[in-house]
């Protein structure tokens, strides 16, 4: 099983995470780690703070001369804009200043919630830990569980679909065409010519100090069938995945396959008809069921269906804009109107790299469950067992 965790402060010193239940022999590495890191900063649209930060992991532990051990690894990203708030973020008593309290929350935010639940009469308390600064370590973790499912052939890539009205398809891309497209990392698309265009509305929303929302899309190629299970809600892979992407900030719907688009047609539109051709094992394929459409996007009870994974979010437009919204100082009960000094305009391309890479986590773990082992060389082992028995079904 793979679990993990991260802790940290948006203008706290580091983000860490502590991954456990990765196999011994992966080979990983700080570079590799980084070009995700890169991908999530460069998204088009992305505000002021892009500009202090550079992010690079650290490889704390499970990691020695390149492989992992099979012990914990841990990883963190350093915030460079730490310097200039080490007394303002300071663990230590002394630094206490209640003139710089934060009162006036966020439209949007988890700003009032937050401070009503945990009876904080600063708002700082809260949008630290609420900021999506966090989804740069979920990155790192997601690139290291996407070198783990390259190590099986599995590959997983996030794209913008949908951005100020301008849509994108994918209209039967191979996966080498996926991740070269997805490897961009101001704005990856299924169509370059969109993509110019989703850049012109994000720049017209910036001049109207006004922000944007999209739609993500990320796709699983590889996967086997028998990911997931049907016997126990919290063991349906879909569930689990989607759970892993609305927990990103900002995510407010999600779905797979043709997801809401399945209320709206009749049955004969929406499932995928089953055929046998026992050709496609001499042509490499695991099994010689297929299905001539994809709306169940990969998963059917729960299970995938050896088919490509397909989940789409949602995310909503920035709440913090330079139009300022209103609301009421949480001390004084006064209205106010929310203002802005720095503040992304659109973060959609940074939500596909982290929507790729918190599904990775959950497709690793699903992995893991099914076949797995104490070392990379006994997963494969296990898999090519039950690749063996899925030729024969
Ligand atoms: C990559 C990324 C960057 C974000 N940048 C900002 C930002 O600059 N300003 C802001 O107000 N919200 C930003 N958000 C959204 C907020 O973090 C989020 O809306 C807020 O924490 C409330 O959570 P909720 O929208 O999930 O309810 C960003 C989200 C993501 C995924
Ligand atoms: C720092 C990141 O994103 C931040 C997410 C964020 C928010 O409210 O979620 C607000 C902004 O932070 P700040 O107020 O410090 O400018 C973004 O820059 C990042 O993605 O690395």
């Amino acid at each position: 099983m793979l679990r993990y965790l991260t802790a940290g402060e948006s203008h706290g010193p580091q983000l860490t995470a502590i991954i456990e239940g990765i196999p011994a022999g992966l080979k990983i590495s700080e570079e590799t780690i980084n070009v995700d890191l890169a991908r999530r900063q460069g998204g088009y649209g992305r505000g002021g703070r892009m500009m202090i930060e550079k992010d690079q992991v650290q490889i704390l532990s499970g990691v020695r001369w390149g492989e992992t051990i099979g012990s914990p690894v841990t990883l963190c990203v350093v915030n460079r804009d730490w310097v200039n708030w080490q007394e303002k973020m300071s663990p230590h008593e002394r630094h206490r200043d209640d003139k710089i309290r934060v009162t006036r929350s966020r439209p949007g935010h988890a700003d009032l919630p937050g401070v009503m639940k945990y009876n904080h009469r600063d708002v700082r308390n809260i949008l630290e830990r609420s900021s999506a600064r966090e989804t740069a370590v979920r990155v790192a973790v997601g690139s290291v569980a996407k070198a783990f499912l390259g190590a099986f052939d599995i590959t997983v890539n996030g794209f913008v679909v949908e951005l100020g009205g301008i849509k994108t398809e994918r209209h039967g891309l191979s996966s080498d065409r996926l991740r070269e497209l997805a490897a961009k990392s101001e704005l990856a698309t299924y169509d370059p010519e969109a993509e110019e265009r989703m850049k012109a509305f994000i720049d017209s929303v910036k001049d109207a100090g006004d922000t944007a929302g999209g739609v993500v899309e990320v796709v699983v190629t590889g996967a086997p069938v028998g990911l997931g299970s049907h016997v126990q809600w919290d063991r349906k892979l879909d569930a689990r995945l989607t759970m892993a992407v609305m927990s990103i900030q900002a995510i407010k719907g999600v779905e797979i396959g043709l997801g809401f688009e399945t209320a709206r047609r009749p049955g004969s539109q929406v499932h995928d008809e089953i055929y046998f051709d026992s050709s496609r094992i001499t042509h490499g394929e695991a099994t010689g069921f297929f299905r001539k459409t994809n709306n169940a996007g990969g998963i059917e009870g729960g299970i995938t269906n050896g088919e490509e994974i397909v989940i789409r979010a949602a995310m909503k437009p920035i709440p913090t804009l330079y139009k300022p919204l209103s609301s009421v100082d949480m001390l004084t009960k006064e209205p106010f109107e929310a203002t802005v000094e720095r503040s992304d305009v659109c973060a959609v391309p940074a939500a596909a790299v982290v929507a790729e890479s918190v599904v990775a986590i959950e497709i690793a773990n699903a992995f893991l469950e099914k076949f797995g082992g104490d070392s990379l060389a006994e997963i494969q082992r296990n898999y090519d067992g039950y690749l063996d028995y899925l030729r024969s079904f």
